[in-house]
This record gives structure tokens, sequence and C-alpha cells, in this order.
């Protein structure tokens, strides 16, 4: 019993540290023959409350427990007894039938200030169901145009959710306790951790550095050993492959040669002293059947680069000697080490066993305890390979101790598998990129997997479902398994070595790790989908296999074996061993929790393809059984699909930067467009901001508002005697009349330089100097001279003559008002203007009537008020004015006020520059105010009796 390995858990426990636990255990009591049967183990319900952290109890060597209840243990409170106690709820069903495979979503907390200052992505719903959205939906323009499979918003469903506050104690309750339960009654099982990087997989499986963080691994070591304590077996036979077992060597149980590897040493005798925490102690036990008698047996492998390689293995250098120094991180010597990658072939007929179940070993994989730890002291870097643990579990009923056909073996593999993002966002190249893109292989081929296995399933399931149902349309189950497709488990080393659990080798778990604080939102969703998946998978566990026949091998003949498959590693041969793979790793020790100082140290580690030469019998056999032309295929699909895979991505990420693009166009059109409507409403408002002002202007002269200014260009006017007025008057009417019909020409063939004439051609360009209004004050100065005859010419046309109605004035504005509208095209609206002044030309009045009497026969037939105008005397005078008025403002109204930015450009036949008139710009003026602004007028003419303001206003105009 002094041989007894002690306890190496550390409480310094990370990534880097990997310890093999003691894995041989002897019988210590043979008795209890009728001891209850294991199946009536329960698990508690809940574990109590931890008990109060105490200070570090130097860990009890596994040899002194008991194999007692823990209630029976007086050292421990009886709540922790685990045994007898009510059945807790874990989600596992407990027969044979086909179940799916469970999957537990555990949700990381928030480590740092950063992640509590993030708002996470997922929500939990309820015990299984959470909801995820990506939060950065909203202000991520991209992520509204990611690839279409990825959904802002989903729910999904899990066996169980543990939200960030779940203790690592309870977690192992709930999730794996079952496992270890079967394992220890003889049945199989897997658990594996799947989530991207930073999401807590080696916290789940291996445990923290903090007190009470003991992962899975070391709980599940705590939890077998405690119930096995006293009933440990004399390791007579140990496991070989997959199934079998064979005749132990008596080397197995030794302690390990701990002086023959100086540099070890410390290592060791460090593992060996450390203390652990109660909290980092599980103390459960399940109470198992007493007729039995076990050992447990481990190993520790890792799949890097799609080889495997043995981290329990001894420390070798290049030329295979043993290494016992190990450098130090002060120390400038630099050490080579040296490992060889582990076949995989598949498990011999001869190991038959009940289940019928065939799978794949890790061939040369040792199962002894007291080896050097490779594991632990190369570094094995979680994030870029899957770690495995396997542990066997050999049982053998005491009544049969010497027949080998009555061993039962089961397995227990816990995997932490590498990350799962993607090569796309890690940025890799070289090496990396080659260790990404298997670890994306090795998952991609685990869902693949799963998706034929599941729709495998399903199609026998609804050919079972036809069955009875006539012969017609039904189809042969027969038919249907030969029908089903391939499961590529050969197409990665992970799937080639976990086959066995997918098709009924036991119960299968998956832990699904996520941080939502995490930006990998679309990694997590493949994650989640994975899960999904796999929730979908049914297993039906095999009974435990006992090994009815097992090929007994004796311990020379393995010893050979395993010396033949190592040999390699002495590479005394360069032309018969493949190029090695040479990476530098960093071996950590000590560091915080473990009250020790860290150190480090790099070492080389070249890394020997596997050897090919068979070591089991049988195995060529099942090789050959491989089809190369279904392995090409199954080679080219994973490229395609790398491919398609790639192709996606590269369009959404070109989609989402086109779309981008157009709506950045766009926006640039919006704002131009936007730019040039203001530009035009402050145009079109300084004009009527001006016209305003120069009808103000107007007014004022007018004297309307009781300010008359004096025109300097009108002396002679203010000197007409009142006569005369009325005969200006009049003649002044007649003048608007012919306005309308002379287009602007004088009598003596003098055009006008106020509006263009009607029918003008466009070509005629000129530029107009001043404002419209100063024309208009002009005008009256040029027909000064004139103004006798014409008072007396117009006399026979006022009866006749047009005057612009009201409504002609409203139809004019109203037409204006149209043309007002913006066109969104301005070369329309250029073009429309331009008709639209020809239409709308203001005709301005004519000074002299042309002669001839065609002329007066296009007039038509003048309103009855012309001819009172005709008439002599007050009233009629007055009745004048108003027309005046209504003259008055409609030119107001036609007016248009000239700015530097007008198009003044056309110019008459005759060269004398014409202001053209704006279209559009003509001003609305309301009715009321018109009215207003009339009587105004004719109150102040009444007052004034008429004449010279009229005649004043009228000039003006
Ligand atoms: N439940 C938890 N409670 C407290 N800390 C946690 C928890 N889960 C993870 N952590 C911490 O989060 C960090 C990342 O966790 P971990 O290394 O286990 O992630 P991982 O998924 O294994 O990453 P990788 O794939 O790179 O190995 C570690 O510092 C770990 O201690």
């Amino acid at each position: 019993m002094s041989d007894k390995p002690k306890t190496t858990r550390s409480t310094t426990r990370t990534k880097t540290q990997t310890t093999p636990a003691p894995t041989t255990t002897r019988t210590t009591r043979a008795k209890a023959a009728n001891a209850t049967k294991s199946s009536t183990v329960a698990v508690p319900p809940s574990l109590p409350p931890p008990p109060p952290p105490k200070k570090a109890v130097a860990r009890k060597p596994l040899g002194n427990r008991g194999n007692t209840e823990v209630s029976e243990n007086t050292s421990k409170p009886p709540s922790k007894a685990t045994v007898g106690r009510k059945a807790a709820k874990v989600p596992i069903a407990l027969d044979n039938e086909r179940e799916p495979i469970m999957a537990f979503l555990r949700i990381r907390p928030a480590l740092s200030d950063d992640d509590s200052a993030t708002s996470p992505y997922l929500t939990q719903l309820s015990d299984n169901t959470v909801r995820m959205a990506d939060p950065q939906d909203h202000h991520n323009l991209a992520s509204k145009f990611r690839s279409s499979n990825i959904t802002p918003s989903s729910t999904y469903t899990f066996s169980h959710v543990f939200p960030p506050t779940t203790t690592q104690s309870d977690f192992f309750t709930k999730t794996t306790l079952p496992l270890v339960r079967d394992a220890l009654e003889g049945q199989n099982g897997l658990l594996f951790t799947y989530g991207v990087t930073n999401s807590g997989k080696t916290y789940t499986v291996q445990g923290g550095t903090v007190e009470g963080s003991a992962g899975i691994v070391p709980r599940t070591l705590d939890v077998i050993f405690n119930s096995v304590d006293g009933l440990q077996g004399d390791s007579k036979y140990r496991p070989v492959r997959l199934h079998g077992v064979e005749l132990a060597d008596p080397s197995d149980s030794r302690p390990p040669p701990v002086t023959a590897e100086p540099g070890l040493e410390s290592v060791l005798d460090q593992m060996n002293t450390l203390s652990l925490n109660d909290q980092d102690i599980d103390s459960t036990s399940i109470k198992l059947d007493r007729n039995y008698e076990y050992s447990i047996w481990l190993s520790y492998a890792e799949i890097y680069n799609e080889k495997i390689y043995d981290l329990l293995d001894s420390v070798k250098d290049p030329h295979g000697t043993r290494v016992n120094t190990i450098p130090q991180s002060n120390s400038s010597s630099s050490l080579v080490l040296a490992r060889a990658a582990l076949a995989v072939k598949p498990s011999p007929a001869s190991d038959g066993q009940d289940s019928g179940v065939s799978g794949k070993y890790i061939a040369g994989l040792p199962w002894s305890t007291h080896r050097r730890v490779f594991g632990t002291l190369a570094n094995r870097e979680s994030s870029r390979s899957h770690g495995m643990v396997i542990l066997k579990i050999v049982r053998c009923h005491r009544g049969e101790k010497n027949d080998p056909t009555a061993v039962q073996i089961s397995r227990l593999t816990l995997v932490d598998l590498a990350g799962s993002e993607r090569t796309k966002h890690t940025h890799t190249t070289g090496d990396r990129l080659k260790e990404a893109g298997n670890i994306n292989k090795s998952l991609m081929v685990l869902g693949q997997c799963l998706d034929t296995l599941r729709s495998n399933q399903k199609r026998l399931a609804v050919s079972l479902s036809q069955e009875g149902k006539g012969e017609e349309g039904r189809m042969d189950t027969r038919d249907v398994r030969k029908g089903l497709a391939i499961v590529p488990f050969r197409h990665s080393k992970l799937t080639e070595v976990l086959m066995d659990y997918f098709v009924g080798d036991g119960r299968t778990v998956v832990i699904v790790n996520v941080n939502p604080y995490d930006t990998g939102y679309d990694e997590n969703s493949h994650v989640m989908k994975f899960a999904a998946l796999a929730r979908e998978v049914y297993i039906t566990p095999a009974p435990a296999p006992v090994q009815r026949a097992p090929s007994i091998l004796g311990p020379g003949k393995l010893q050979g074996k395993l010396i033949k498959q190592l040999g390699p590693l002495t590479l005394k041969d360069p032309d018969v061993i493949p190029k090695p793979f040479k990476r530098k790793v960093t071996l950590s020790m000590g560091g915080p929790g473990g009250g020790r100082k860290k150190s480090e140290t790099v070492v080389e580690v070249l890394e020997v393809d596997e050897t090919h030469e068979g070591d089991s019998v049988g195995e060529d056999e099942d090789d050959l059984a491989i089809n190369p032309f279904v392995d090409e295929l199954f080679d080219e699909i994973e490229y395609l699909r790398l491919q398609l895979f790639e192709a996606e991505m590269r369009c959404a990420i070109v989609e989402a930067e086109t779309r981008e693009e157009v709506m950045r166009e766009m926006e640039e059109r919006m704002g131009n467009m936007e730019e040039m409507y203001r530009r035009r409403l402050m145009k079109s408002i300084e004009q009527n901001e001006m016209k305003t002002d120069a009808k103000i202007d107007m007014l004022h002269q007018s004297g309307l508002f009781g300010s008359p200014v004096k025109k300097p260009s009108r002396p002679v006017e203010q000197d007409l005697s009142e006569e005369e007025e009325d005969e200006v008057d009049r003649s002044l009417v007649s003048e608007t009349s012919e306005d309308e019909e002379t287009e602007g020409h004088s009598s003596s063939g003098e055009e006008f330089d106020f509006g263009s004439v009607q029918g003008e051609d466009d070509d005629d360009e000129s530029v107009l100097n001043g404002s419209p209004l100063a024309s208009k004050g002009k005008a009256p100065a040029k027909r000064q001279s004139t103004a006798p005859q014409e008072i007396r010419e117009s006399r026979t046309f006022i009866p006749d003559g047009p005057m612009l109605s009201s409504d002609t004035e409203d139809a004019e504005m109203t037409d204006e008002d149209e043309s007002v509208a913006p066109s969104v095209d301005e070369e329309e609206t250029e073009t429309e203007e331009e008709e639209s002044d020809d239409e709308d030309e203001y005709v301005p009045p004519a000074p002299e009537p042309k002669s001839g009497s065609s002329k007066k026969a296009r007039v038509p037939s003048p309103p009855p008020t012309h001819k009172m105008i005709s008439g002599e005397g007050k009233q009629a005078r007055l009745l004048t004015s108003k027309t005046r008025v209504s003259v008055l403002e409609q030119e107001m109204n036609d007016m248009v006020i000239d700015d530097a930015e007008a198009k003044p450009v056309r110019t008459s036949s005759t060269g004398t520059k014409k202001p053209r008139r704006q279209l559009g710009k003509a001003p609305i003026v309301r009715a009321d105010d018109m009215e207003d602004v009339a009587m105004a007028i004719d109150k102040k003419i009444a007052r004034s009796g008429g004449g010279a303001n009229v005649k004043r206003l009228t000039r003006l105009s």
C-alpha cells in the first residue's frame, strides 16, 4: 500500500497543467458480497451549499479513503452524502431506449468591466431556452446584410441552460455525474464541450485557478475514486484497444521512477505536496455493487493538426533519450522534445463484445499509471487542439476473478474541443492557418456526421412508421438501411476516435459554452445551431459490454508492440522518418492561486507523423475494407463545402458593401437635391421681398401712404390742368386697351424696353440693365412728348379697347401659380419656364395705337364699363380711375423684379433691351388685399379729385 500514488491534482490547475490521476487501484476489502445493486445509486437533488472555505488541507491519499457513503464519513457533514438520496432532476434518460444526445448550455459570466459594460446578446428565457439577439444589429449596417443563414434573433432550446452564476460543483452534478455513474456500472459515456475561444470550455473541463473552481475532469476522478475506494482490484488485466483486455504488466502499478528524471522531480514533487481546498474536492460517492472489484485506467491525448499525441508520454529528445532536465525560464539552453503521433486503428473483431458496436482506438496510447506527463510539460494549447481524457473502468466479478471472459470494461471520454471560430476571423497564415483549417475541418466533419446521422435516422423512422400500412408504397427497412448515407466519421481524427459513441456505444452529452459578451455573434450562432443539430440525433446506449472472449496478450508481447510503436522516436534513420512538424511551446509552472512563483520554459517540440505499422490483431483486414474511391469523394465534398462557405461569405460581404455604397450615393444625391430646392426657395423669397418692397415704394411714390415721392421724370404731368388730366386719364385707358393689341409697339415703331413681345424670337439675347421698375419709370418720359396726340387719338379707341377684367387676371395668375411648382429635373423646368414665358408674355401699354381697321376688327367687344368711361362727368372719371387701379394691379402683379441672377436675355428685333419675365415668379395677390388697395386709392382719388394722382399712378405702372 505504500506504493499507492499520491494525489497529483493541483489547485494551481491551469490550461497548461493537466496531471494524470492515479489510475490503478487495488482492492483493499474483499467483502460486501451482498452489497446492494449499484443501480439504486441516485444523484442528489442539489448539493448543499459549500462549506465555509477552510485553509487548504492536505489531500488524502486515495488508498486511505474508505468506500463508504459520505454520510458514514464522520469527517464530512451528512449533507454531503450522495447515496440513497432522492434523485436529482438530471435530464438524462435512465432507460436503454433511444434517446437524444443531451445538449447543455453554459453561459459564461462577465469577467471584466468591458464585459459588464456590454449588453449580452443572450437572454435566458427559461430553464432550457435562451434567446439570442445581436445587440449590434441596430447600429451595425453590415450586420443587417450578413449572410442570409445568420438570423438576427433566435430562440434555442437545450436540455438545460446553466446561467453564469452556476458553480462548478452544481454544473458537474447535473451534467457529468450521471455519466460517471453509468461508467462505474459498465456503460460508456462521452462528454464534450463545444464553443468559441474564451467561452469557458477549458474552465468547464479542467477548472479555473481560484478555489472551488475544479472542473469536470478532477471532479470525475474524485467521484470515481471515492466510489471504488475499498473495491480496488489487483489490476490483473488492463485494457487494450477499444474493448480488449490483456494481462497487466506489474510495472503498471509501480510508482513513477522520479529519481530517474531529476528534471521532473521538482515538478512532481510540487504536484504531490500541493494541497487542495475542500471546495475543490468533490466528496460525492456512488454506491457500487460490492461483488465487483475495479481498476481505473486513464489516458490523455490531444488531437493537434489532425494528429493524435499521447500527453502522458515520457519526455524524450529527438534521439529517443529520456529528458531528465527541464531548463528553467532563465536558462539559456534550449530544449527540443520529440513526440510521435499515434495511429487510429479499427477495433478488431476478436475484441468482440456484446454491444456489437465497432469503433476505433488510438493505437499505442498507453494505459498505465506513473507515466511522465507530457500534457503537463508540453503545454497543451487548448484553443488549438482537442484534448481528450479517456477513463477506462475495468470491472471484474470477485467470484470470477480468474476468468478473463468475465471482465467488463467501460469508457468515459471527456473532450475539451478546440475553439470553433472560423478561419476567416482568425486572420492567420502559415502554420496557424493550417491549425485553424484542421480545427475547422474536424468540427465541420463532426457537424456533418451528426447531420448525416440525423437524416439517416429520419429515413429509418419514416420507413418503420410505414410498416404495417399495407404492401403498397412500403419499402423494406433492410433496403432503407442499405440506402442510408455513409456517415463521414473517417474524415477527421476526432470523429474517427469518437465514432463508436455516435453509433450506440454509450450516452453522449454536449456542453455548449457561450460567452455572451463576445463579439463573435455569428460564430456563436453556429455553435447554437450545432447544439440544435446534436439534440436531434438519437442514440441507443448499449448495455454494459462484457468481454466474453477477450484476446489476452501477455505483457511482454504488448511491450514489444509498444516499443515498436514508439521506435521512430529514436529518429535514427532520417529516410524512413516523416518530416517532423516543429513548434515552440511554453511550459508554465506555478503562478497565481498556488502560492508558487510562476516559472516558464520554452521548448521546441518535434512532432513526428504516426507510424502505420499494425499492432493489433485483425486491423489490417479492417483497413482493407476502406474504399479509397469513397474516401476521395468525401474529400472532394469537404473541399467543395469549404469553397461554398468561403464563396457565400465573400458574396455576403460584397453585397453588404454594395448596399452601403448605393446608400451613400443616394444620400449624396438627396442632399444635392435638397440644396438645390433650398436655393430656389431662397431666391424666390428674395424676389418676392424685392417685389413687395417695390410695390411699397410705388405706393409711397403715389402718395397713398401720405408720403408721396416726387418723381423728377414727371414734372410736366404735375403742371397739367384738370381738363388736361381728364384727357390724359381717358387716353391712358385707351392706351391700356390698345396695349393688348399693339404688342408693345409704339406708333412710331419704337419698342418699349419693358416686357417682351409675344412670339418674339427666343434666340434674341441682350442683357437687361436695371430693374423692370426702372423701365416702367422711364416709359412715361418717353410718352410725354406724344401725350396730347395719344389722348386725342385714343378717344376713338376707348369704347372698343379690350380691358383686362378681374377674371382674366385671376386666370393668368392661376396659370402662373401652376408654373411655380418646381420640377425635379432642372432642365425640364427651364424649358417649361421658357415656354410659359412666351405664353404669358407681359404686354406693355402701347403709347400709340396702330392704325388700320383690321386691327380694330379683331378687338373683342368691350364690357359695358368701357362705354361708361367714354362718357363725360365726375362719376365717369371715378369709374375710369377704378379701371386704372385694376390695370395697375394687373401690372403690379405681372411685374418682375430683376436681380443679379435673373436671366435678362431678350431683346427686340431692334436691339432694345427687354427684361425677360421670370416664369412662375409672379406674386400671388390676394383679392382682399387688392380690394383694400383699390379702395384706398379710390378714396385718395376722390379726396384729391382724381386726375393728377391717377395719372401719376398710371404712369408709374
Ligand atoms: N463559468 C466561469 N466562471 C468564471 N470564469 C470563467 C468561467 N468560464 C470561463 N471563465 C474564464 O474565462 C476565461 C476563458 O475561459 P477558457 O479558457 O475556459 O475558454 P475556452 O473556451 O477554453 O478558450 P480556448 O478555446 O481558447 O481554450 C478564463 O479566464 C476562465 O477562467
